[in-house]
Protein backbone atom coordinates (compact mmCIF):
# COMPACT_ATOMS: atom_id res chain seq x y z
CA UNK A 1 0.00 0.00 0.00
CA UNK A 2 1.00 3.44 -0.83
CA UNK A 3 2.43 5.07 2.05
CA UNK A 4 0.84 8.41 1.25
CA UNK A 5 -2.51 7.47 1.69
CA UNK A 6 -4.20 9.24 4.43
CA UNK A 7 -7.02 7.96 6.19
CA UNK A 8 -9.53 10.23 8.23
CA UNK A 9 -12.93 9.20 9.92
CA UNK A 10 -15.68 11.09 10.86
CA UNK A 11 -18.80 11.11 13.02
CA UNK A 12 -21.26 11.90 10.06
CA UNK A 13 -21.78 13.07 6.74
CA UNK A 14 -22.57 16.35 7.66
CA UNK A 15 -19.01 16.91 9.41
CA UNK A 16 -17.58 15.26 6.62
CA UNK A 17 -19.08 17.38 4.34
CA UNK A 18 -17.93 20.69 5.94
CA UNK A 19 -14.87 19.71 6.75
CA UNK A 20 -13.74 18.42 3.24
CA UNK A 21 -15.52 21.17 1.91
CA UNK A 22 -13.45 23.84 4.00
CA UNK A 23 -10.71 21.99 3.29
CA UNK A 24 -10.75 22.22 -0.41
CA UNK A 25 -12.17 25.57 -0.48
CA UNK A 26 -8.90 26.34 1.61
CA UNK A 27 -6.58 25.16 -1.14
CA UNK A 28 -8.34 26.98 -4.01
CA UNK A 29 -8.36 30.22 -2.08
CA UNK A 30 -4.61 29.65 -1.45
CA UNK A 31 -4.39 29.07 -5.46
CA UNK A 32 -6.06 31.98 -6.14
CA UNK A 33 -3.65 34.04 -4.12
CA UNK A 34 -0.52 32.32 -5.08
CA UNK A 35 -1.39 32.17 -8.94
CA UNK A 36 -4.43 34.21 -9.44
CA UNK A 37 -6.77 31.09 -10.55
CA UNK A 38 -7.30 27.85 -9.34
CA UNK A 39 -8.90 24.52 -10.92
CA UNK A 40 -11.09 21.94 -9.34
CA UNK A 41 -12.37 18.49 -10.66
CA UNK A 42 -15.20 16.50 -8.50
CA UNK A 43 -16.81 13.26 -9.04
CA UNK A 44 -20.18 13.16 -9.74
CA UNK A 45 -22.77 10.31 -8.13
CA UNK A 46 -24.85 10.71 -4.69
CA UNK A 47 -21.73 11.30 -2.53
CA UNK A 48 -21.10 14.41 -3.10
CA UNK A 49 -23.94 16.43 -2.52
CA UNK A 50 -23.97 18.12 0.81
CA UNK A 51 -20.49 18.85 0.24
CA UNK A 52 -21.36 20.39 -2.51
CA UNK A 53 -23.49 22.76 -0.74
CA UNK A 54 -21.77 23.66 2.10
CA UNK A 55 -18.45 24.45 -0.61
CA UNK A 56 -20.43 26.44 -2.88
CA UNK A 57 -20.96 29.28 0.22
CA UNK A 58 -17.44 29.44 1.41
CA UNK A 59 -16.50 32.80 0.40
CA UNK A 60 -13.39 32.87 -1.57
CA UNK A 61 -12.90 34.03 -5.22
CA UNK A 62 -14.98 32.13 -7.42
CA UNK A 63 -14.54 34.13 -10.65
CA UNK A 64 -10.89 33.03 -10.81
CA UNK A 65 -11.91 29.42 -10.09
CA UNK A 66 -12.38 26.64 -12.83
CA UNK A 67 -14.66 23.17 -12.36
CA UNK A 68 -14.68 20.26 -14.37
CA UNK A 69 -15.12 16.45 -13.48
CA UNK A 70 -13.11 13.08 -12.76
CA UNK A 71 -15.85 11.19 -15.57
CA UNK A 72 -19.13 11.86 -17.17
CA UNK A 73 -22.05 9.21 -17.79
CA UNK A 74 -22.60 10.52 -21.62
CA UNK A 75 -25.80 12.15 -21.42
CA UNK A 76 -27.31 14.90 -21.88
CA UNK A 77 -27.92 17.34 -18.81
CA UNK A 78 -31.31 16.87 -19.11
CA UNK A 79 -30.79 13.65 -17.60
CA UNK A 80 -30.86 12.87 -13.64
CA UNK A 81 -27.88 10.53 -14.81
CA UNK A 82 -25.97 13.86 -15.71
CA UNK A 83 -22.62 14.47 -13.39
CA UNK A 84 -22.97 18.09 -14.63
CA UNK A 85 -26.79 18.69 -14.03
CA UNK A 86 -25.52 17.52 -10.25
CA UNK A 87 -22.66 19.63 -10.09
CA UNK A 88 -24.74 22.73 -11.94
CA UNK A 89 -27.60 22.30 -9.34
CA UNK A 90 -25.30 21.99 -6.21
CA UNK A 91 -21.95 23.44 -6.73
CA UNK A 92 -23.11 26.02 -9.05
CA UNK A 93 -24.52 27.95 -6.82
CA UNK A 94 -24.80 30.77 -4.44
CA UNK A 95 -21.15 32.14 -3.99
CA UNK A 96 -19.75 29.13 -6.85
CA UNK A 97 -22.33 30.88 -9.45
CA UNK A 98 -19.59 32.65 -10.80
CA UNK A 99 -16.73 29.96 -10.78
CA UNK A 100 -16.11 28.70 -14.80
CA UNK A 101 -17.94 24.82 -15.47
CA UNK A 102 -16.16 22.45 -17.92
CA UNK A 103 -18.73 19.67 -18.33
CA UNK A 104 -17.01 16.59 -20.14
CA UNK A 105 -20.44 15.86 -22.57
CA UNK A 106 -19.78 17.04 -25.32
CA UNK A 107 -23.39 17.87 -27.01
CA UNK A 108 -21.81 17.92 -30.49
CA UNK A 109 -20.85 14.59 -30.14
CA UNK A 110 -23.71 13.15 -28.43
CA UNK A 111 -24.26 9.60 -29.88
CA UNK A 112 -20.43 8.88 -30.02
CA UNK A 113 -18.40 9.61 -27.19
CA UNK A 114 -14.93 8.40 -28.53
CA UNK A 115 -15.28 11.02 -31.52
CA UNK A 116 -15.51 13.78 -28.48
CA UNK A 117 -12.30 12.66 -26.88
CA UNK A 118 -9.86 14.72 -28.83
CA UNK A 119 -11.54 18.28 -28.57
CA UNK A 120 -12.91 17.18 -24.96
CA UNK A 121 -9.33 16.18 -23.98
CA UNK A 122 -7.90 19.60 -25.58
CA UNK A 123 -10.49 21.66 -23.12
CA UNK A 124 -9.38 19.82 -19.91
CA UNK A 125 -6.34 20.03 -20.60
CA UNK A 126 -6.42 24.13 -21.57
CA UNK A 127 -7.18 24.48 -17.65
CA UNK A 128 -3.41 24.06 -17.18
CA UNK A 129 -1.73 21.38 -14.96
CA UNK A 130 -1.68 20.50 -12.62
CA UNK A 131 -5.21 21.16 -11.26
CA UNK A 132 -5.36 22.35 -7.63
CA UNK A 133 -7.82 20.26 -6.54
CA UNK A 134 -9.32 16.41 -7.38
CA UNK A 135 -11.73 14.32 -5.23
CA UNK A 136 -12.21 11.41 -6.41
CA UNK A 137 -15.54 9.02 -4.81
CA UNK A 138 -15.98 5.36 -5.52
CA UNK A 139 -18.95 2.95 -6.25
CA UNK A 140 -19.44 -0.37 -4.07
CA UNK A 141 -17.66 -1.99 -6.93
CA UNK A 142 -14.89 -0.76 -6.51
CA UNK A 143 -14.34 1.99 -8.96
CA UNK A 144 -13.92 5.12 -9.42
CA UNK A 145 -14.18 7.97 -11.85
CA UNK A 146 -15.30 5.47 -14.46
CA UNK A 147 -12.63 3.01 -14.11
CA UNK A 148 -14.53 0.36 -14.12
CA UNK A 149 -14.00 -3.46 -13.31
CA UNK A 150 -13.93 -5.19 -16.96
CA UNK A 151 -14.15 -1.94 -18.54
CA UNK A 152 -12.76 -1.84 -22.44
CA UNK A 153 -10.09 0.92 -21.92
CA UNK A 154 -9.42 0.28 -17.84
CA UNK A 155 -5.72 -0.94 -18.87
CA UNK A 156 -5.42 2.30 -20.80
CA UNK A 157 -6.91 4.51 -18.03
CA UNK A 158 -5.00 2.64 -15.32
CA UNK A 159 -1.65 3.00 -17.54
CA UNK A 160 0.87 5.92 -15.30
CA UNK A 161 2.51 6.36 -18.90
CA UNK A 162 -0.28 6.80 -20.61
CA UNK A 163 -0.65 10.20 -22.76
CA UNK A 164 -4.20 10.77 -23.14
CA UNK A 165 -5.96 13.14 -20.70
CA UNK A 166 -9.34 11.26 -21.17
CA UNK A 167 -10.99 8.23 -22.66
CA UNK A 168 -14.31 6.47 -23.29
CA UNK A 169 -15.38 3.57 -20.77
CA UNK A 170 -17.81 0.72 -21.78
CA UNK A 171 -18.64 -1.95 -18.77
CA UNK A 172 -21.24 -4.21 -17.40
CA UNK A 173 -22.50 -2.04 -14.35
CA UNK A 174 -21.41 1.15 -15.86
CA UNK A 175 -24.75 2.25 -17.59
CA UNK A 176 -24.05 4.39 -20.17
CA UNK A 177 -20.87 4.45 -22.21
CA UNK A 178 -18.76 6.54 -20.06
CA UNK A 179 -15.76 9.56 -20.78
CA UNK A 180 -13.04 9.80 -17.62
CA UNK A 181 -10.17 11.04 -17.21
CA UNK A 182 -6.81 9.04 -17.07
CA UNK A 183 -5.51 7.46 -13.98
CA UNK A 184 -2.27 9.90 -14.69
CA UNK A 185 -4.66 13.32 -15.24
CA UNK A 186 -6.38 12.39 -11.72
CA UNK A 187 -3.15 11.85 -10.04
CA UNK A 188 -1.44 15.37 -11.64
CA UNK A 189 -3.11 17.56 -9.31
CA UNK A 190 -2.07 19.67 -6.03
CA UNK A 191 -4.08 17.79 -3.41
CA UNK A 192 -5.98 14.46 -3.99
CA UNK A 193 -9.67 13.17 -1.76
CA UNK A 194 -10.88 10.46 -2.22
CA UNK A 195 -14.48 10.98 -0.40
CA UNK A 196 -16.59 7.58 0.76
CA UNK A 197 -19.10 7.20 2.70
CA UNK A 198 -21.05 4.09 4.48
CA UNK A 199 -19.69 0.80 5.79
CA UNK A 200 -20.01 -1.26 2.95
CA UNK A 201 -17.55 1.17 0.96
CA UNK A 202 -15.00 1.39 3.85
CA UNK A 203 -15.32 -2.66 3.78
CA UNK A 204 -14.34 -2.43 0.09
CA UNK A 205 -11.25 -0.09 1.20
CA UNK A 206 -10.16 -2.40 3.78
CA UNK A 207 -10.03 -5.16 1.38
CA UNK A 208 -8.22 -3.42 -1.13
CA UNK A 209 -5.91 -2.17 1.45
CA UNK A 210 -5.94 -6.06 2.30
CA UNK A 211 -4.30 -6.61 -1.44
CA UNK A 212 -7.76 -6.87 -3.76
CA UNK A 213 -7.45 -5.87 -7.21
CA UNK A 214 -10.30 -3.26 -7.66
CA UNK A 215 -9.82 -0.06 -9.76
CA UNK A 216 -9.71 2.02 -7.18
CA UNK A 217 -6.44 -0.10 -5.92
CA UNK A 218 -4.52 1.91 -8.60
CA UNK A 219 -5.29 5.02 -6.68
CA UNK A 220 -4.49 3.62 -3.06
CA UNK A 221 -1.19 1.70 -4.68
CA UNK A 222 0.47 4.51 -6.64
CA UNK A 223 3.25 6.56 -4.93
CA UNK A 224 3.00 9.90 -7.61
CA UNK A 225 0.57 11.48 -5.43
CA UNK A 226 -0.60 11.39 -1.85
CA UNK A 227 -4.26 10.71 -1.58
CA UNK A 228 -6.10 12.05 1.65
CA UNK A 229 -9.28 9.52 2.12
CA UNK A 230 -12.50 11.00 4.19
CA UNK A 231 -14.85 8.33 5.59
CA UNK A 232 -17.82 8.27 7.34
CA UNK A 233 -20.47 5.87 8.32
O1 LIG B 1 -20.98 6.58 -11.45
C1 LIG B 1 -20.35 7.19 -10.63
O2 LIG B 1 -20.21 6.68 -9.39
C2 LIG B 1 -19.15 7.06 -8.50
C3 LIG B 1 -19.63 6.75 -7.09
O3 LIG B 1 -20.91 7.36 -6.90
P1 LIG B 1 -21.74 7.26 -5.55
O4 LIG B 1 -23.15 7.55 -5.97
O5 LIG B 1 -21.56 5.87 -5.02
O6 LIG B 1 -21.18 8.29 -4.65
C4 LIG B 1 -18.75 8.51 -8.69
O7 LIG B 1 -17.57 8.78 -7.96
C5 LIG B 1 -18.55 8.80 -10.17
O8 LIG B 1 -18.14 10.13 -10.38
C6 LIG B 1 -19.83 8.56 -10.90
O9 LIG B 1 -19.72 8.81 -12.28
Amino acid sequence: MNAKVNRHEFADRLTLGDTLAKDIAGKLDAAVKARGKASLAVSGGGTPKLMFAVLAEQEIDWSKVSITLVDERWVDESSDRSNAALVKHHLIAHEAHVATFLPLFDKAHADDVDAALADVGKRVDALGKPFDVVVLGMGPDGHTASFFPGGDHLAQALDLDGKQSVLSMRADGAGEPRITLSLPRVLDTRALYLHIEGNDKKAILDKVIGGEDLPIAAVLKQDRTAVDVYWSP
